[in-house]
């Protein structure tokens, strides 16, 4: 069942620029130029793009803080922009580099609001209170300001604050921008467990380990326009960026059959390491290679290194 859909948006940011002390000139930056998608419940969409892509104006949009100058957009029953009031019931929301907390309260008051604005039962906020205290490892930090908190910890008071009204969905942009290895593994992982739990999740970063880790889905997003969708780990078959067959041999002299392989492969071996290298187009080829390196020669290590997300994406970027 879709529970986004996107048609046709398109964003267009009016800026003037001074071009002298009388006159300024009118420009139009096509933010969105006509994006499709569509997101279907419980699914974990990773949502990325190189700066200035268009990513932060369609959060905004399909969270209902901005309108599209054109195009369809729906989020479960409504168009964001419209029902705005009601829909926000609905929905949670992050910004990684910017709080939506009270600065000066601690934690647990600002829950206490946020439970008051979203009119939250008082049996249904003590049991989210519990999970999320559980969960986030809240516990230590629930009596304490905002101002007070290191990053990791507002992080996880953050997402804390956004879950409390239990939304079906969370949008998220950057939530771990800046955080440590450590921070950043309890915010993975409540991630992962609510999208277990069924939530929604439209996550944004541009940390590709967290996208491989989290996303079944990716959008890639280049200068307005959607340049991939699908599955993350498709991504890797879309580019012709070769395979790496790295093997450890010791070759004495000529060798007919390497050099067939060579040849084939676009390799190269160095005598002085005594290590080949190929460049290979396809996975069924590194095993037909290893079959062949085996039977023959006298293999010390074998490797097969396959192009990293970050190598593909930066090439998607690029082209
Ligand atoms: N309020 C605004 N007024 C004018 N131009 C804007 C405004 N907001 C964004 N833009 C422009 O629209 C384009 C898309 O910006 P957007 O912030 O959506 O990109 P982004 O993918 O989120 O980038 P980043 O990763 O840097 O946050 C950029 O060219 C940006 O300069």
């Amino acid at each position: 069942m879709e529970f986004i859909t996107v048609q046709g948006l398109k964003k267009e940011y009016t800026v003037y620029e001074k071009k002298s002390l009388f006159r300024r000139n009118k420009r139009t930056i096509e933010a969105l130029k006509g994006v499709d998608f569509t997101v279907k419940k419980g699914e974990f969409l990773g949502y990325i793009g190189p700066n200035g892509a268009g990513k932060s104006t369609t959060i905004k949009i399909l969270t209902g803080i901005m309108n599209p100058s054109d195009g369809i957009v729906k989020v479960g029953d409504y168009i964001p922009y419209k029902d705005r009031k009601k829909y926000v019931q609905n929905i949670g929301v992050v910004f990684g580099q910017k709080t939506q907390m009270w600065w000066d309260l601690p934690v647990k008051d600002t829950y206490e609001l946020l439970k008051g604005i979203y009119k939250v039962d008082d049996k249904k906020y003590k049991r989210q209170l519990e999970y999320l205290v559980d969960k986030l490892f809240l516990e230590d930090i629930l009596n304490h300001p905002v101002r007070q908190l290191s990053l990791g910890q507002r992080m996880r008071a953050e997402l804390g604050a956004c879950m409390i009204h239990d939304p079906e969905i969370l949008f998220l942009d950057e939530p771990t921008i800046g955080l440590d290895v450590v921070s950043k593994h309890k915010v993975v992982d409540f991630l992962q467990e609510i999208n277990n739990k069924g939530k929604t999740i439209f996550l944004t970063t541009h940390d590709m380990k967290d996208i491989e880790k989290l996303c079944n889905e990716m959008l890639v997003l280049n200068h307005g326009n959607i340049v991939y969708k699908g599955k993350v780990d498709q991504l890797k078959t879309i580019t012709d960026l070769p395979i790496k067959v790295i093997a450890q041999m010791n070759i004495n002299g000529e060798d007919n059959n390497l050099n067939r392989i060579l040849s084939k492969h676009h390799g190269k071996y160095d005598k002085i390491k005594n290590q080949l290298v190929l460049n290979v187009k396809t996975k069924q080829d590194t095993s037909e290679i290893a079959k062949n390196l085996f039977n023959n020669f006298t293999v010390e290590d074998f490797k097969v290194e396959e192009p990293s997300i970050e190598e593909i994406i930066k090439l998607i970027y690029t082209s």
